[in-house]
């Protein structure tokens, strides 16, 4: 089974179209985890277990792993979750991009290291740079298009031949890069605007959705930018605010609590 085909699987089993970011941050973690040996590990799997009932797929972030060289916890996160919870997709979150005999290796990282669903990528270097990923062909390629941060308008919204760059990499990525149907694109929650130019320009293509939650993206505006005729096509970002909901002894019920609620939010959104 594809990528694609999973995560539109998932859309419908769980009636959610919300992805779980996974960004352990040691600092915030509860005492009684913070003395684990894998408290990385300890700490994302209880909180797969907590929230994986409301989630459409879950996105670790792999800085977060990698800045404290914790990637073995990393891929026992990644292969407990295709253990306990098959249909779930992961998406690594590792916004790579180098050139072609490069990727090849950031791409054999990410699939056969990790064993990830779809990886995120940067479209800077071109097709060249993301075609190594397309020879996994049941495998995902989410480029960033038009991030959630402030700083998305110093390249992204130049204007180049009448149009904003961000619109030509959907264009791209919906036409001539797409040649096994398995590309999706970022754009923020925060720009809710430019998420319905995404949307008429690439049809169903997935849209991962950071930028709910922390970063205070609106989910009404960014669900009813972004969904599809059939209300699904979008994977809706959030991590801290589902995380760190408690740093107490609580946080799994905080957690769960948090992912449900936005859950409902997002699918309050959908019916309008
Ligand atoms: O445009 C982007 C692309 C990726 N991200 C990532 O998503 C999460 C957001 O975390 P929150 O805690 O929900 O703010 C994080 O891993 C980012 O690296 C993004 O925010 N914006």
């Amino acid at each position: 089974m594809t990528f694609i085909e999973k995560l539109k699987n998932r859309w419908t089993e769980s009636q959610s179209l919300l992805c779980v970011g996974l960004d352990p941050d040691l600092n915030r973690f509860p005492e009684s985890i913070k003395e684990k040996k894998d408290c990385y590990y300890e700490f994302c799997t209880a909180i797969v277990d907590a929230t994986a009932a409301y989630a459409c797929a879950f996105k670790p972030q792999i800085a977060y792993f990698a800045s404290c060289a914790a990637e073995a916890e990393l891929k026992a996160i990644i292969d407990y979750i295709h253990q306990h919870y098959p249909t779930i997709p992961v998406v690594l979150d590792s916004k790579r991009g180098d050139i072609g005999s490069t990727a090849k290796h950031y791409a054999k990282e990410a699939f056969v290291r990790y064993g990830a669903d779809a990886v995120t990528l940067s479209p800077y270097m071109g097709f060249d740079s993301v075609q190594p990923y397309l020879e996994y062909e049941d495998k995902g390629a989410i480029l960033l298009c038009r991030t959630s941060n402030p700083g998305g308008n110093d390249i992204q919204m130049l204007q180049v031949n009448g149009e904003p760059i961000y619109q030509h990499v959907a264009k791209l990525a919906a036409g001539p890069w797409n040649l096994n149907g398995q590309l999706g694109l970022v754009v923020g929650a925060t720009y809710p605007n430019e998420i319905a130019a995404v949307r008429s320009i690439v049809g169903d293509l997935p849209l991962l959705v950071p930028g709910v939650g922390a970063q205070g993206g609106d989910i009404n505006a960014c669900v009813t930018s972004g969904v599809t005729a059939d209300k699904t096509g979008m994977m809706i970002n959030s991590s801290r605010a589902i995380l760190y909901a408690s740093q107490g002894e609580d946080f799994k019920e905080a957690a769960a609590r948090v992912a449900k609620d936005t859950r409902d939010k997002i699918n309050a959104a959908r019916a309008l």
